[in-house]
């Protein structure tokens, strides 16, 4: 096994993965630095979603290798790589998936009160990133009474709340209007920009990929600068800024 560089919070190398017999990823190699905001960019089924599911620990790849600060990923037993998902890892989709039975304010102190922050510590905590996020007035609310982008915006704050190391973020401006997706990507990219929080960015739409530091372009499974000449033609509409 090769040892990641130093300098990289998440390295993969060599992944490939297939859902009965039809491959997702054929051999993607990528390095994030501490603090970077990387974009994943790729059409509909490109790769997106399975590649950060692969690197948060969530799928294990048929084949390849996932380091995080150094340490394996691929090879940890499930119970271990879901501590991890927990403790140092955040997620946000393009589906906000809150808990309907709790409010706002609850979905978002969650995450800390399962590391065991004391009840209190997390309702204030959760209160500031709701506010940050432009949806501290519907702190009492439950999901439905919230509008989609609310929703969103509260998956958004659950996912920050604990400070990860690093934040996996599905189209997280998906479910937004048009007018709201560049003030809330503004609000991750610079909660993480302020607190050294590492981003993984997926999406479809080259603004929101804008916003990353350095973008990667998937096609069909793998980084587009690494298909044949003939096959990069086909896929001009989405080139590479790596
Ligand atoms: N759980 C699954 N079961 C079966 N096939 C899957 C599953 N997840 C992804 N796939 C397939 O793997 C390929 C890559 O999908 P993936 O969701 O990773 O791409 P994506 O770039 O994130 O696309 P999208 O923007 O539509 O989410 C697609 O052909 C998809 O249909």
């Amino acid at each position: 096994m090769v040892a990641p560089p130093d300098n990289d919070v998440l390295w993969a190398r060599a992944l490939r993965h297939s859902f009965q017999g039809s491959p997702a990823l054929l051999g993607v190699s990528l390095g994030v630095r501490e603090g970077e905001i990387l974009g994943l960019l790729g059409p509909r089924g490109s790769g997106k979603t399975t590649l950060l599911r692969c690197l948060a620990g969530q799928l294990l790849p048929d084949q390849g290798e996932v380091w995080f600060n150094s340490a394996p990923v691929h090879t940890l037993p499930l119970a271990a790589r879901e501590r991890l998902r927990r403790d140092r890892f955040g997620w946000i989709g393009g589906t906000p998936q809150l808990l309907p039975e709790l409010t706002a304010r609850e979905n978002a102190a969650l995450p800390l009160l399962l590391c065991g922050i004391p009840h209190r510590t997390a309702k204030t905590t959760a209160q500031e990133w709701l506010d940050r996020l432009d949806v501290g007035s519907v702190a009492r609310k439950r999901p439905a009474e919230l509008l989609q982008a609310q929703r969103q915006r509260v998956a958004i704050a659950r996912a920050l709340v604990t400070l990860p190391e690093v934040v996996f973020a599905d189209e997280p401006t998906a479910p937004l209007h048009r007018a709201d997706r560049a003030q809330v990507l503004r609000m991750l990219t610079s909660a993480a920009r302020s607190h050294g929080i590492t981003v993984v960015l997926a999406t479809i739409d080259p603004e929101v990929a804008a916003a990353a530091d350095r973008v990667i372009t998937l096609v069909d499974g793998r980084p587009a600068a690494a298909m044949p000449a003939q096959d990069r033609e086909g896929a001009a509409s989405c080139s590479a800024s790596v």
